[in-house]
């Protein structure tokens, strides 16, 4: 299994901090929003939270309503979501609420906290606790990658605290933020905000995609994906949003019996969208998707030698209809990195996976992701079947 769709959620007061500085832990939700990131925890596969909010709140991380406990029985899950916690040190209270109320749980740690964990006593059996040791560092893409192909987890809910909020959107593993921004003025400059001193994909200049806003009860919840592709062959969270756009433009192409149903988008380093395409569009009964979005935008724009190109299907290096190919377009425009779901099969031409080497003869990067072969093919079953 692929890393886990990301989901950060937390409540944020109007002047940003998470909580206030006191022994209890501050309830920015309202009661409307509680319930709201119940039921976000109901329709998840795990929730996290990092090892100072295991100490500091005491949470128990369940789902409260025994109707939507009831809802995940009967669709055949848990009745909790697996529950994790990730500590370097492995110097947790062994009668935290976290090991003792809900399903399963799984702590991420070092050799050396693993060790610690070891002496502590933690719960065993089918609610009990897995300790699990990633190595001598604590590293999110080793956490993430077992979380995938040993745990199974397609959706992680992460709640906090800032640390692990931080860290993962700046390391581009974060695929959305759900905000719910509270009418609550906190005041203390030593309490604890979301997000944190450091790098962000691509800079304060970057701007993440807004998705939704929603007001629950007397707060607002704001939820934002992030923008910036990543680089090189390094896939980020960005990237698969970015590759979902394309497979969804796909599915706006007029049907045909002769060609492939293809969507393009093409983004700036610093995540803007400059241009979007799908085949056949506006009437041309042969264009490509990534043809018709480079043909929107003036080929001396500067952006386009650090911008990615995401395409459904990998882009064609030959064709009859037209005198150059996709692949040759990219290269001209100065694109150097292709993402794409789907490689080329050799339905309308022979070898064509062969062919397409030549955007890696060139130079660029060209980035497979096949999570998403099958919404790629979507449109285009009565095709390769
Ligand atoms: N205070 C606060 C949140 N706090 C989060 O909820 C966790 C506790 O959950 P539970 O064990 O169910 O009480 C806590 O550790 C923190 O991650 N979440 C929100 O959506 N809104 C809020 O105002």
């Amino acid at each position: 299994m692929p890393q886990p769709y990301v989901l950060l959620s937390a409540a944020v007061s109007l002047d940003g901090y998470l909580d206030d500085t006191g022994p209890e832990r501050l309830l920015l939700s309202g009661p409307a929003d509680f319930d709201r990131v119940d039921q976000v925890r109901a329709a998840s596969d795990a929730i996290l939270i990092g090892a100072g909010t295991l100490r500091t709140d005491n949470p128990r991380l369940l789902v409260n309503s025994p109707e939507r406990r009831a809802a995940r029985v009967a669709a055949g899950l848990p009745e909790y979501p697996l529950k994790i916690t990730v500590s370097a040190s492995g110097d947790l209270d062994p009668e935290a609420q976290f090991w003792h109320t809900g399903g399963e749980k799984v702590v991420y740690t070092t050799d050396k906290g693993a060790e610690r964990l070891r002496t502590l006593g933690l719960p065993t059996g089918p609610a009990g606790v897995d300790v699990v040791c990633v190595g001598p560092d604590l590293e999110w893409p080793a956490v993430l990658d077992h979380l995938g192909d040993a745990r199974g987890v397609a959706r992680l809910m992460v709640e906090g605290g800032g640390r692990v909020h931080t860290q993962l959107l700046q390391q581009g593993l974060a695929d959305e933020l759900q905000l719910a921004v509270a009418p609550v003025f906190v005041g203390e400059a030593e309490a604890p905000r979301m997000f944190g001193t450091g790098a962000y994909p691509g800079g304060p200049t970057s701007r993440l995609r807004l998705v939704e806003t929603r007001p629950v009860g007397d707060v607002v919840l704001i939820r934002y994906v992030p923008s910036v592709p990543g680089t090189g062959p390094t896939v980020s969270a960005a990237d698969r949003h970015w590759l979902a756009l394309a497979c969804e433009l796909a599915a706006e192409c007029p049907p045909s019996g002769t060609a492939f149903s293809v969507g393009a988008v093409v983004v700036a380093a610093d995540g803007t969208e400059l241009a979007r395409g799908h085949s056949r569009e506006a009437g041309d009964p042969v264009a490509h998707a990534e043809e018709a979005a480079l043909a929107k935008l003036d080929p001396t724009d500067p952006r386009l030698a650090s911008a990615t190109v995401y395409s459904s299907l990998e882009p064609c290096a030959r064709r009859a209809s037209r005198p150059a190919p996709c692949a040759r377009l990219i290269l001209d425009a100065g694109v150097r990195r292709v993402v794409t779901a789907w490689r080329e099969p050799d339905t309308f031409v022979p070898d064509a996976t062969a062919r397409n080497a030549v955007l890696a003869e060139e130079g660029a990067v060209v980035v497979v992701v096949p999570e998403y072969e099958d919404r790629a093919k979507e449109p285009n079953r009565h095709l390769v079947g």
